[in-house]
């Protein structure tokens, strides 16, 4: 199922919870609604699913103006955070639930959740009640029960929330293995960047009630087209400055100057932390790229996991976080204290005019 999202705003009280968002979302896609806690993105899905209504704006369902259709009426399955099964409902029962509301025949209902039980690898725990599962398979179970009525269009409220990081990753699995064998339209929303970087093929990012960006992962990552973008998906240096002579002057540092502006514009340059590079003066006697290098003072050098993360300070007094790899710190020696040259790669700079 298709869906366009058109304009959509929505006030609670005096808050303006969703303001102006549209979107487009493709049909089979597996879309992320990703932004930190109260950015509006459950009111958005609840929006789609027909469980809060906007207060201006349209959502459209396969071309179709849905904005007024009733739940019931819009073929959509939801998954909660909480599970929210039925307790009194055995496994099955809660499965089948929405096709014996929807009154078909028992037999159908039966092969239905075998064939569902079977997806989700719960063979054989029909009869349990949900106390007796575990919460990664309760939420199995969960997304089981949306699938039943045939749904189109799953959408999915935290669905990995309430779990432990291990059931959170397989579970992942789950949703990745769920969307490519049946090919539903799938939309969750989390506020944890990784996880919608790694299972979504587009994102979504929402802050404050807006759509701060949509793009692929890759794009989110590596073009982020906003500030809020930049430091909330991945860790990212932010270094500001002005356009002179065309080039952006970052304090001691200097890139290319985006196009089109002139002289005396502000502009922000995002650095990832691996795509800087770090030389010692012995070792930059080898590479000739750092006669641009500026230098700085190594402050703080942390392990995380097989990266070392070194925090330096560059003679401008600005901070700069890097990440290199173990045996590239062995091979120059590095320690705190020392003095270091760096480079930024002026190819993976994001460089934003600010001015405007
Ligand atoms: N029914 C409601 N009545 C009043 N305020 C609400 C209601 N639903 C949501 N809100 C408020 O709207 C804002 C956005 O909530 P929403 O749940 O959409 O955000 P979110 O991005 O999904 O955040 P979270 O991850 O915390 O759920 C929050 O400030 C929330 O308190």
């Amino acid at each position: 199922m298709g869906i366009v999202v058109e304009r959509l705003t929505k006030r609670f009280g005096p808050n303006k919870v969703v303001d102006d968002v549209s979107f487009e979302i493709e049909s089979g896609a597996l879309v992320a609604l990703l932004g930190p806690s109260g950015g509006g993105k459950s009111t958005v899905l609840r929006i789609i699913a027909g469980l809060e209504s906007p207060d201006s704006g349209e959502v459209i369902l396969n071309g179709k103006n849905a904005t007024t259709t009733r739940v019931q009426d819009r073929n959509i399955g939801f998954v909660f955070q909480n599970y929210a099964l039925f307790r009194h409902m055995s496994v099955r029962d809660n499965i089948g639930f929405g096709l014996s509301i929807r009154k078909r025949p028992r037999k159908e209902i039966a092969t239905t959740v075998d064939e569902l039980l079977s997806l989700v690898q719960l063979d054989g725990l029909g009869g349990r009640f949900p106390h007796e599962l575990s919460g990664g398979q309760r939420q199995r179970v969960a997304l089981a029960r949306a699938l039943a009525p045939g749904s189109s269009l799953l959408l999915l409220d935290e669905p990995f929330g309430a779990l432990d990081a291990k059931v959170r990753l397989e579970l992942r699995e789950w949703i990745r293995r769920l969307h490519k064998e049946r090919g539903i339209t799938s939309v969750f929303v989390t506020h944890d960047q990784e996880e919608a970087m790694d299972l979504a093929d587009r994102v979504i990012v929402l802050h404050k009630g807006r759509v701060e960006q949509i793009g692929t992962p890759e794009e989110i990552y590596d073009r982020p087209a906003t500030e809020f973008v930049a430091s909330f998906v991945g860790s990212i240096n932010v270094l500001k400055g002005e356009v002179r002579d065309g080039q952006a002057a970052l304090g001691t540092l200097a890139v290319h100057a985006p196009p089109g502006t002139g002289d005396g514009a502000s502009v922000h340059a995002f650095v990832r932390p691996h795509d800087i590079e770090v030389h010692t003066r012995i070792d930059s006697s080898k590479t000739p790229a750092a006669d641009d290098a500026s230098v700085a003072r190594v402050e703080r050098l942390s392990r995380v996991g097989w990266m070392v993360k070194a925090e330096l300070r560059l003679s401008d007094g600005q901070p700069l976080s890097v990440e290199l790899t173990k045996d590239r710190v062995a091979e120059l020696g590095l320690s705190e204290g020392d003095r270091v040259l760096v480079n930024l790669r002026d190819a993976k700079i994001f460089v934003q005019d600010y001015s405007i």
